[in-house]
């Protein structure tokens, strides 16, 4: 069968793998592991995403930029404190033909060191700030961890924002401000809910100030997954690179720039695919989907005459161009050979969010006949009405795709203030939010607490499975209630305040 070949319930990363390869989303790099091809279906998502982006940062302020991809070890030495924290992930070149480069030089993980040095060139007055550009590239990072596409890669798309601010309040403006623009890519344009948040000091950019972060839910395993972060990197950078303006208020004083750096990879592309993914294949929001409406002729069987199949035909060609100059992505599917049946399992496979069924029956009755990809409904749409209809119907499924997740989503974020409750909650696939001190080594010990070990007992009956630790995931803006005074750290080995509910769960 061309279809998915095991259940999402089942065997969720099968499924996974299986849906971005049969959707034709991606092809796997057989000659390097770890590296993936990103086929026009994902591209077209991304292009939409990235043409928003690029509309509302430039609506800001931001201008575009492209620096090298390569990056010296020289500058590398400067971020020394973090490097370590990352060198096993640097891709180096270090011939060029058969010569050895004097100096080897990195592929850019991220490219802070890259550009840097030029921010310290190019800001010298606080005329020059707020100083805002961006990037869209792709960034190596030689990931040890076993890869999945979008999710894991060593190669991957996104863009990078990098920019420097006279003040810490103006620097923290936008780090809400892009954090924002993040959320509205998921929720409005990928049908994801995201909370806002920010990390605790364990999880966040070791070289930056704070870190916030939108933070997904996957309903299939009940785990976290960071969906974009937007960094203040306070003047921990600007301190290593120089990067300092005149002080506007005191002649000769000279005070280092308040930066922030904020990314968003095509890891979104894999996090609408295993949120709005099922046993049929891929689910397209139509706001990211190339085709949204496809038109499949039915019923043309050989006891209908040529005058009907002639008028059938041209009727579905007014139907096309009536939806299109709707603004409806239209396409039919005139393959020759192939049964209705067969065309349906393939665009549901794809994922394309509406189809359409034409056929002398519904002719004769001037309608169209239509599925939905999202519930399965189908129903009929006089063909005098399409041109409204159809985009209504389209608005509904994204609505109702960012209802459903955000359902599944809110139903699954508990708050647990009894220690005893934290790992049942998590393997009943709920994130948890519990009241945390948001000490550094209590983190540690909370990962290590909620982490299920082999269970060796001989007399284990099925032997326990080993299950990850919790990770804080971020702490929530939108706080679940307010935290009684004196709460504890919900931590039994800790006896700290707590400072705020934080939220954990098993993650990416
Ligand atoms: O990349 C960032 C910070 C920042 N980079 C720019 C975009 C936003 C934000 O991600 C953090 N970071 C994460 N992961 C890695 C690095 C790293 O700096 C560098 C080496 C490889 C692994
Ligand atoms: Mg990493």
């Amino acid at each position: 069968i061309i279809g998915i070949t095991v259940s999402k319930q089942d065997n969720f990363s099968q499924w996974y793998q299986e849906v971005v390869l049969k959707a034709e989303m991606i092809e796997y790099y057989n000659e390097i592991s770890g590296f993936f091809i990103m086929r026009p279906a994902t591209m077209y998502i991304w292009n939409v995403i990235r043409k928003w982006f690029t509309a509302e940062i430039e609506a800001l302020g931001v201008d575009e930029t492209n620096f090298p991809m390569f990056l010296s070890a020289k500058s590398l030495e400067k971020e020394k404190d973090h490097v370590e924290g990352f060198a096993p992930e640097l891709a180096w070149v270090t011939k060029a033909g058969d010569k050895n480069l004097e100096v080897p030089v990195a592929v850019r993980p991220t490219s802070e060191a890259v550009m840097y040095p030029y921010y310290a060139k190019w800001i010298r007055s606080h005329r020059d700030l707020p100083f805002r550009l961006n990037q869209w590239n792709s960034v190596v990072r030689w990931e040890a961890k076993q890869t999945t596409p979008f999710l894991r890669a060593r190669e991957f798309l996104w863009q990078e924002g990098h920019t420097a601010h006279l003040t810490e309040k103006l620097a923290g403006e936008e780090v809400l401000q892009i954090l924002e623009l993040y959320a509205r890519i998921y929720e409005e344009i990928l049908a994801v809910p995201v909370v806002r948040g920010k990390k605790t000091e364990n999880e966040k950019f070791a070289g930056g100030y704070y870190t916030t972060t939108v933070e997904g839910y996957i309903p299939s395993n009940g785990r976290g997954i960071q969906g974009a972060t937007s960094h203040c990197l306070g003047q921990n950078f600007s301190k290593m690179f120089d990067i300092t303006v005149e002080d506007p208020a005191e002649k000769g004083k000279h005070i280092n720039v308040w930066q922030n750096s904020w990314g968003l990879s095509t890891r979104v592309i894999g996090v609408m695919v295993m949120i709005h993914g099922d046993d049929k294949g891929l689910v397209l929001p139509p706001r990211i989907s190339k085709i949204q409406v496809i038109i499949v002729p039915v019923g043309i069987t050989k006891s209908v005459t040529e005058e009907v199949k002639a008028s059938h035909a041209a009727q579905l060609q007014d139907i096309k161009k009536t939806l299109l100059s709707a603004g409806v992505r239209t396409d039919e599917d005139q393959r020759e050979g192939y049964t209705p049946a067969w065309k349906f399992n393939d665009w549901e496979l794809k994922g394309v969010p509406l189809r359409i069924e034409f056929g002398p029956k519904d002719a004769a009755k001037e309608v169209v006949s239509y599925a939905r990809r999202d519930t399965g409904e189908k129903g009929t749409i006089p063909i005098a009405e399409i041109g409204t209809k159809v985009p209504e119907l389209l608005e509904t499924i994204q609505k109702d795709l960012y209802t459903k997740a955000k359902a599944s989503f809110d139903e699954h974020r508990v708050v647990v203030e009894d220690w005893e409750k934290v790992t049942p909650a998590l393997d009943a696939k709920n994130v948890v939010l519990i009241p945390f001190c948001q000490e550094p080594k209590c983190e540690d010990k909370i990962k290590d607490l909620t982490t299920t070990k082999h269970d060796e007992s001989p007399d284990a009956s099925v032997p326990q499975a080993p299950s990850m630790g919790m990770k804080s995931l971020c702490i929530p803006f939108e706080q679940p209630k307010q935290l009684a005074e004196g709460t504890k750290c919900l931590n039994p080995e800790c006896q700290a305040t707590a400072q705020s509910y934080v939220m954990f769960g098993r993650s990416y």
